[in-house]
């Protein structure tokens, strides 16, 4: 009951309009309920010159004038005006369904978005992007569904039991004749209406599907060109376009079988009537006249409703199914919202402002998977406008260091602290707002390169743009595009190269005003000239701003102050450039490899640094 309750929650700020849908549901029932009657009038009452007088018949020509001819224009245009008052109300149910859908659904989306956003790095990197997507597009009609269900289907208990209690006022041997339809359209709903619906989700479900695999297969399309694998990449898109036309097929089917079934089933009821109301008109009015018996005006009313039983029987036949198709979808959308959050802000979370602060790592362990740490005990002080490094071997935890630097995770134990504050107990958007952090893959937005290098600080102006890509050694590039800084990137900034991307993701945090610039091997994709440029830069900016920098290229760390040496999650050397090779330890090891015998590296530096192979100064 509670999925139930909490669904309809989401409604409960619109009372007001749901107040308004049941009173248009309430004249829409009544317009349904009198729509036949002006005809029955004008045949039993009018057109006879005997009026009947029973209370329908009496209300009608109690409001119209006396005279025939006025009696047939009256209930003509009452005719009409109970049609054009049941559009009206019909088209006011509509628009308020639809005004409720969309209200309704957009809280649930917006609550289902932030908290995706909440969730952070954890959950998205386990659950697929796809999953995300279909409960927000698709799913998060689940709590609308049961609304809409639950109105439905309390109107059609309402309606049946008026007309039952009509239908039996009238002729009760009459009533249960029309009813021996009845099982016949609860089966044929239950075999058509209900299969409709699981079918129509099915196809859904496949259609999206079919949109996920098409965008997984463009992006590999390279991939797929560099292997020779265009053939496989098609049979598996054939294969989900095939899925998906079966599944529309399977829909269509059933989408026209079923007006077979429902007016066939009509026609049997409708025969019914006639036949056996027939025979009742003929004996009561002609064989036996009786007042009160059964008229041919009556019939049209009792042809109407049976007509009319169909629309409730199908909502209390398809109750359960629908309602529990809608269940499940809300409980996806509850599953979202109710995943505990791996990083929380504590209530009463000390404010930190920006400022230059000094960062400690305190016996720092982490874990992804619990009983498999991936940092063990690990120490460092970087202090305020220091550049230091991390460095060491593929795998062992740079990147995740950094990640715990910015509170996408948090440690397993010790703690992360700015200026002696854990930032556990520092408010969240304080902590990444000292942090800007340059990742290895440099993300790009579809959207103006302005607005790329803009994206961590939106009022940026004109100047400070060009300024930071200026710094990042991008400006020349941008300068010879065509529209500058203007260009529009494509989806993922694939009309720029890697380094030149690189190099904009640089810029973008150099632009911030995050006092810690945190670089995950930002020249990995960078020609020497590049990375020469960077190195500058970073040396410019340091006391300015402190500078964490992971990288592979041991000749980017020789000006810092500190380089931090790691091996399977530890901290194993610590110490200047100079210092380590005295050490003569790891890094001299690395080092050596990486430039030969470690006695010759300090003549090796300088001379790498100048004959390096240049490819092209300008495109990294
Ligand atoms: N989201 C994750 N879930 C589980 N394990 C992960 C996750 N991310 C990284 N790892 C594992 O954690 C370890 C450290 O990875 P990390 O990316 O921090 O290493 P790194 O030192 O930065 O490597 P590289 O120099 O290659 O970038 C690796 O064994 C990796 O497989």
């Amino acid at each position: 009951m509670s999925v139930y309750r909490r669904a309809l929650g989401y409604f409960a700020a619109d009372r007001v309009w749901i107040a308004a849908l049941v009173a248009l549901i309430g004249v829409s029932i009544c317009v349904g309920l009198f729509e036949a009657w002006p005809l029955a009038v004008l045949i039993d009452s009018v057109l006879t010159g005997q009026p009947k007088g029973d209370r329908v018949h009496s209300l009608f020509l109690s409001i119209l004038p006396a005279d025939t001819v006025g009696q047939v224009v009256g209930l003509v245009l009452m005719g009409m005006g109970l049609h054009i008052i049941g559009y009206l109300a019909w088209f006011g149910r509509m628009m308020i369904n639809y005004h409720l859908n969309y209200r309704g659904t957009t809280r649930v989306r917006h609550d289902l978005f932030r908290k995706l956003q909440h969730l952070g790095v954890t959950y998205h990197r386990s659950h697929p992007q796809g999953d995300a997507i279909y409960r927000l597009t698709t799913d998060a009609f689940g709590p609308w569904g049961i609304m809409d269900t639950v109105i439905g289907t309390s109107v059609a208990a309402v309606t049946l039991t008026v007309m039952t209690a009509i239908l039996l006022s009238r002729n009760v041997s009459l009533t249960f004749a029309a009813f021996t339809v009845a099982p016949f359209m609860i089966w044929s709903n239950w075999r058509f209406g209900v299969r409709i619906h699981e079918r129509a989700l099915a196809s859904k479900q496949v259609d999206a599907d079919l949109t996920s695999s098409i965008q997984q297969a463009m992006v590999r399309v390279p991939l797929a060109q560099t292997y020779q694998r265009e053939a496989y990449e098609f049979r598996r898109f054939r294969g989900a376009v095939a899925r998906s036309v079966r599944a529309l097929l399977r829909l269509n089917i059933q989408e026209q079988l079923y007006p077979l079934a429902r007016d066939s089933v009509l026609a049997v009821g409708g025969a019914i009537i006639l036949g056996y109301g027939g025979y009742l008109v003929y004996r009561d009015q002609f064989v036996s006249p009786v007042e009160g018996g059964m008229t041919v005006g009556l019939l049209i009313v009792f042809m109407d409703y049976v007509r009319k039983l169909w629309e409730p029987l199908k909502w209390l036949t398809e109750f359960v199914v629908k309602v529990r198709i809608f269940e499940a979808a809300t409980r996806r959308v509850f599953r979202i919202l109710d995943t505990p959050e791996a990083i929380t802000e504590a209530p009463g979370a000390a404010s930190l402002p920006i400022a230059s602060r000094t960062l400690v790592l305190d016996r720092v362990g982490f874990a992804y998977r619990p009983g498999y740490p991936i940092l063990h005990d690990l120490c460092a002080t970087i202090r305020p406008g220091e550049m230091v490094a991390f460095v060491g071997p593929s795998g062992t935890g740079k990147s995740t260091l950094l990640a715990l630097m910015l509170r996408l995770y948090d440690p397993t134990t010790g703690a992360v602290r700015l200026d002696g504050v854990d930032l556990r107990a520092a408010r969240l958007m304080d902590t990444r707002g000292h942090m800007a952090l340059v990742a290895q893959d440099s993300l790009m937005l579809p959207a103006t390169i302005t607005a790329n290098i803009a994206y961590g600080r939106p009022g940026a102006s004109r100047y400070e743009i060009e300024r930071a890509a200026e710094l990042a050694g991008a400006a020349a590039f941008i300068d010879d595009l065509p529209e500058g800084y203007e260009t529009v990137l494509t989806e993922g900034g694939q009309n720029l190269s890697g380094g030149q991307r690189q190099r904009l993701a640089i810029a973008r945090a150099l632009l911030t005003r995050a006092p810690f610039l945190i670089l995950d091997e930002p020249t990995s994709a960078l020609d020497p000239h590049h990375e020469q440029l960077l190195l500058e830069t970073l040396r410019s900016l340091r006391g300015g701003r402190t500078i964490v920098l992971v990288t592979h290229r041991l000749e980017s760390v020789v000006a810092c102050d500190q380089v931090f040496v790691m091996d399977a999650g530890r901290v194993v050397e610590r110490g200047t450039h100079h210092e380590l090779l005295e050490r003569n330890g790891h890094y001299a090891r690395m080092w050596s490899g990486a430039s030969g015998p470690p006695d010759a590296r300090v003549e090796l530096e300088g001379w790498r640094l100048r004959h390096r192979p240049r490819r092209d100064g300008r495109e990294g």
